[in-house]
């Protein structure tokens, strides 16, 4: 197969946003919005550092990359509508495992109603999929993660260091029985956007909003930073799967605070809000879970603290960093 039958190959016969007026198949795409605010992001993943034939298959790379774009629109509080992907294929990628990670994205695409654009096609040496992801939020509604306040509740989706945990399970031979090993795995591999709940939080005057790919060690950090506040995390809050018990307490400590990529959100919003937080749970079945408080203190801002038995530590960035 050639780059103009691929092209061909991975065309959808039609789209479902109605807002698209030129699709795949001109020189660039083209949409038409007038009274809704534009959400992009890109993000870039390559074998080997975001994924590998020993921790996936072809459908999830396709899932999974798709998913960390769509998490990027969910920590904005938007709706993913469209996405463009540039692919660098390599040799050694079988036509039939190309099939398959574009089906792995039109599976999430589906989910989440989005049409696939445009993007772009060259071979290389390794293969590197970048997503850019298009999304819509009424206008003004974007959540950004400087809008932390002083005294705001602490509050985290689902559960955290499951990704990690799948990651381990699949990179590691396991010694003893260790439950939830599927689990974890499809943690790791399908992780699931938490854009219904996101949504449900359209209506709230102030909440400030993070998705969680690097540890919320970073992520929390980045809404310190952005909003000049302290942020103080009670470890022993943070949720967390049963089975992560199986793991040492060094390790779950580790994948709870470090691990990253269960593309869950941290936020802050304000007492009198947060019950409207604790309904967006209860509305779209998400966990929402409190585990901490932000402080607006000159002599502390931008740390992050975290309280375990009676110690107090600043947390340090752990989490994944690129360029180190
Ligand atoms: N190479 C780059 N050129 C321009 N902007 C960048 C680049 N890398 C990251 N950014 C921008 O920096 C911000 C933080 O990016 P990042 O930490 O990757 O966010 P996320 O973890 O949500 O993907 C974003 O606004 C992103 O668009
Ligand atoms: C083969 C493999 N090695 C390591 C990891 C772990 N890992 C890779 S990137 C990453 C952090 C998230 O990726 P990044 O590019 O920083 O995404 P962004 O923060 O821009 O959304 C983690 C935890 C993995 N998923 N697969
Ligand atoms: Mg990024
Ligand atoms: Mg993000
Ligand atoms: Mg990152």
């Amino acid at each position: 197969m050639d780059e103009f039958e691929f092209i061909k190959s991975i065309q959808q016969k039609s789209y479902v946003q109605p807002s698209l007026i030129k699709g795949i198949g001109d020189d660039a795409a083209v949409f038409r919005q007038s009274y809704q605010d534009t959400v992009m992001a890109v993000d870039t993943f390559v074998e080997n550092i975001h994924f590998s034939r020993k921790t996936m298959h072809p459908f999830h790379v396709g899932y999974r990359v798709l998913a960390a774009n769509i998490s990027d629109m969910a920590a904005m509080g938007c709706d993913p509508a469209y996405y463009l992907i540039s692919i660098v294929i390599p040799e050694s990628w079988a036509e039939d495992e190309l099939s398959e990670i574009y089906r792995g994205m039109k599976e999430i695409a589906t989910e989440y109603k989005m049409d696939l654009i445009g993007g772009d096609t060259v071979s290389g040496n390794e293969l590197v999929i970048s997503v850019t992801i298009v999304g819509f939020v009424a206008k003004g509604s974007s959540r950004y993660r400087s809008s932390a306040q002083d005294n705001d509740k602490v509050f985290v989706t689902g559960t955290l260091g499951d990704s990690a945990a799948g990651y381990y399970l699949l990179t590691n031979e396991s010694d003893g029985e260790i439950g939830g090993y599927d689990y974890f795995v499809n943690r790791h591999r399908m992780p699931k956007p938490r854009i219904a709940f996101a949504k449900w939080l359209e209506s709230l005057s102030r909440i400030s909003l993070n998705d969680i790919s690097d540890g919320i060690g970073n992520e929390a950090a980045e809404i310190a930073e952005a909003s000049k506040v302290s942020i103080h995390l009670d470890y022993s809050k943070i949720p967390y799967h049963h089975d992560l018990e199986y793991f040492t307490q060094e390790q779950q400590k580790k994948w709870k605070l470090f691990g990253g990529e269960d593309f869950e959100l941290i936020g802050t919003v304000s007492e009198k809000e947060w019950p409207l937080v604790v309904e967006a749970g209860k509305q779209t079945n998400t966990k929402v879970t409190e585990i901490g408080y932000v402080k607006d203190n000159v002599h502390s801002n931008n740390s992050v603290f975290l309280y375990e038995d009676s110690k107090v530590t600043k947390l340090d960035k752990l989490g994944y960093t690129h360029l180190k």
